[in-house]
């Protein structure tokens, strides 16, 4: 049995721990603080299109089992909305809608004409076997088939989803729609469409965001260590890319557990070892970790990327890093975020931190409606591109106006947003009237 960390576990009861109430917060601050239309707000604080569906599943016993899922798509006036599937217990249509309303900012900030959705079954997928897994992934798609398509609506992967999984998808929409349709979904295995560069873009592109941000601070990233909360998709290859890069990365917790070895973890071998899929429990060369150490620990860069919720108030007084790089969607509640202001601590918002995913997402789906695929190289040079445009576009905002760059990040999505609302006739004037 897989032994839980229960650090990441979140309480959405609570206001300040409830992804869609943060993010409704922090749009009417922005708007507001940026003088614009307020009605702008109103349009974006609600998802277009919320969808709940009924999973019933045969388990292996031949028992069914009734799970629940949602799709929300959140804005479609830039482009197809496009987001991630999750599989986790903890999922609830409050945290479906927030990401899906951080997909949108996120494609706004990069300038991807897209707009933002996400899904979510609710549901431990290690409880599950294989076929299990394989026939829930069936019938969630078949049960959002109506609202999804190349045109309309794009998922991914997303927490304890995978390029398998993504091919199980779009065989079934494939199925039920009489052909071959690769641009349904991203995130898929190459050899059906996928785009080469796709595993690793959300960890190279938190990667590009450090390093960015080490030049703003002046940090030598060769003399630098880290500290890193999950070691799934995202967390795993952020840690590749650092170490790379000659971060010393000394400390990694995962939901089972966690390692930590101060003169620096044997990156490529923990590589390995997930690869093999095994857990941080089960890796012995070093002191296990816990998420609140991990938090505490003396390191330049702290990374969480695991869940929301994970820098709290709670949390964020023992953390002594000099960037905080949210590889995850939401891990900073507004007062951990508070405390992380006060203390000086440069934060690379999720919203442009790990943009990187939806980004050769995007380059994905465009291969998949030309039938023509690209080079690696080609894939990493054009996220680079992305990735470094986002980021400055949010530094020069954060310096003229002298504000976070949580808030610049807001401010650079939401007026990319707000300019397509004013193109479209839905606002007749950006500014306050
Ligand atoms: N996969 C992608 O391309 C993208 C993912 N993200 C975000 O990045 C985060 C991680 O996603 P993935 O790596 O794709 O998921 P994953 O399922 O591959 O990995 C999740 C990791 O978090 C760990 N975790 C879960 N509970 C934990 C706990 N209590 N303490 C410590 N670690 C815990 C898991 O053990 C696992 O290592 C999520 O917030 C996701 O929304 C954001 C952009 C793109
Ligand atoms: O690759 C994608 O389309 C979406 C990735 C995602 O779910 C995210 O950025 O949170």
């Amino acid at each position: 049995m897989t032994r839980r960390n229960d650090k990441a576990e979140a309480d959405i009861t609570t206001h300040d721990q409830n992804p869609y109430e943060i993010v409704k917060d922090l749009l009417k601050e922005s708007v507001a603080e940026l003088g614009l239309n307020e009605n702008i707000y109103h349009i974006l604080k609600k998802p277009n299109r919320v969808l709940e569906v009924s999973l019933p599943v045969r388990m292996d016993d031949g028992t069914i089992r009734n799970f629940t899922g949602y799709r929300s798509q959140h804005l479609d006036i830039i482009g197809p909305t496009k987001g991630g599937i999750r599989f986790h217990p903890n999922v609830n249509i409050d945290e479906v809608k927030a990401l899906s309303m951080w997909m949108s900012l996120k494609s706004a900030i990069l300038d991807l004409p897209l707009g933002g959705g996400k899904g979510g079954v609710i549901v431990d997928p290690d409880e599950l076997s294989e076929s299990e897994v394989e026939e829930l992934s069936r019938t969630y798609i078949r049960q959002i088939t109506p609202i999804i398509g190349p045109q309309k609506d794009i998922p991914a992967p997303d927490v304890n989803t995978s390029p398998e999984i993504m091919g199980w998808m779009m065989d079934e929409y494939d199925q039920l729609r009489g052909y071959n349709i690769p641009g349904m979904l991203t995130g898929k295995p190459l050899i059906i469409g996928g785009s080469k560069g796709r595993l690793e873009a959300t960890g190279k592109g938190v990667v590009i965001t450090i390093r960015e941000a080490a030049k703003v601070l002046n940090i030598n990233l060769e003399n630098a260590t880290a500290a890193l909360q999950g070691f799934g998709n995202v967390g795993s290859m952020t840690a590749k890319f650092l170490h790379e890069l000659g971060v010393k990365i000394i400390g990694i917790t995962d939901a089972t557990g966690g390692v930590y070895k101060e003169d620096g973890l044997d990156i490529s071998e923990l590589l390995e070892h997930a690869k093999s899929g095994q857990s941080l429990s089960d890796y012995q060369k070093g002191d296990p970790l816990s998420n609140e150490e991990l938090f505490g620990l003396p390191v330049d860069i702290l990374i969480p990327a695991a869940l929301e919720n994970q820098i709290t108030e709670e949390t964020a007084p023992s953390i002594q890093a000099k960037i905080v790089a949210e590889a995850a969607n939401g891990p900073t509640t507004p007062a951990g975020d508070k405390i992380l202001e006060n203390n000086g601590i440069f934060v690379i918002p999720d919203i442009l931190c790990n943009a990187g995913g939806v980004t050769v997402s995007y380059f994905e789906w465009v291969q998949n409606e030309m039938n023509y695929y690209w080079k690696k190289d080609e894939v990493n040079e054009k996220l680079e591109e992305r990735m470094v445009f986002g980021f400055e576009n949010v530094a020069k905002i954060r310096e003229e106006r002298g504000i976070r760059m949580r808030n610049a990040a807001y401010t650079v999505g939401i007026k990319h947003i707000a300019h397509a609302l004013e193109a479209r006739g839905w606002i007749k004037s950006l500014n306050k009237r």
